[in-house]
């Protein structure tokens, strides 16, 4: 069977309600006229506020291609004294099918830390939500040579309790934080694919040959450029992007192009 290819974009804090719908029907739209005998998993991340409007839209529309609807975090706890949080069971409500957890802006501006990204993964599985955890080195980790370690702690700690019946709902970003947005300088091929190379092996280590199922996407300023050199690297099993997909017909012509080559 032809291996499954993963498109997914967060739309960060940039898209309003109304800007994501349109933005989703146009995309529901091309998307049906991707090729059928492609198995695609398409996921579009918006704000919380866009989310009912936005799970309504992409069912309005019938596409070979559906667009699966993702929250952008998500805290733990069924309900609480959480001011300002959003629980699983209100994403549930919405019909919201991904939540994404440790984003590098999470980590990074937010200071959530792995223990907090684990409690996150374990109440999205527990809610049989997809789970795509976010991981990626700094720009001093880096320099420090220390990256795989990184990886590898974020993983471990991220995904610590995970049980081996949750791993089909569990998807992986690999997401170096000096590759993100307008200041990334994007990662060469050679080194995502290596480094997605770790994270498959410490996903084997935790959870056997299993893990090697996991799929696992690089994130951080792919382009139309670089995105045909990253896409065919062995352990690169999609793409997840920003700016670059932030308009529904360039996205919409990266992903053709790639499925067409
Ligand atoms: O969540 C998406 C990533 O942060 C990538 O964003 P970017 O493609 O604009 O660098």
């Amino acid at each position: 069977m032809a291996k499954k290819i993963y498109f997914g974009t967060n739309l960060k804090m940039y898209k309003g309600n109304a800007e994501v719908v349109d933005y989703l029907t146009q995309l529901s739209q091309l998307s049906d006229t991707l090729p059928a005998d492609k198995d695609l998993e398409l996921f579009v991340i918006p704000s919380f506020t866009a989310l009912s409007d936005a799970v309504a839209a992409v069912r309005s529309i019938s596409s070979k291609h559906p667009i699966m609807i993702g929250a952008q975090n998500m805290n733990p706890h069924d309900c609480g004294q959480f001011t300002g949080d959003i629980s699983p069971l209100m994403l549930k409500e919405l019909g919201v099918r991904l939540v994404m957890i440790g984003h590098s802006e999470r980590r990074h501006v937010f200071k959530e830390t792995d223990q907090e990204e684990n409690a996150k993964v374990l109440a999205a599985l527990k809610h049989q939500f997809v789970t795509l955890l976010c991981v990626g080195e700094t720009l001093e980790q880096k320099n420090y040579d220390i990256s795989d370690e990184i990886l590898r702690t974020q993983l471990k700690i991220g995904l610590h309790g995970v049980t081996p019946a949750q791993l089909p709902l569990l998807r992986i970003a690999y997401e170096p934080v000096w590759a993100i947005g307008t200041a990334g300088i994007p990662a060469s091929a050679d080194y995502a694919d290596a480094k997605q190379a770790v994270i498959k092996q410490c996903l084997i280590e935790l959870f056997g040959k299993e893990g090697n199922k996991i799929p696992v996407f690089y994130g951080g300023s792919v382009n139309p450029e670089n995105a045909p050199e990253l896409f065919v690297q062995p352990h690169i099993d999609g793409l997840f992007i920003g700016r670059s997909a932030w308009d529904a017909e360039k996205f919409y012509t990266l992903m053709s192009g790639l499925l067409t080559e």
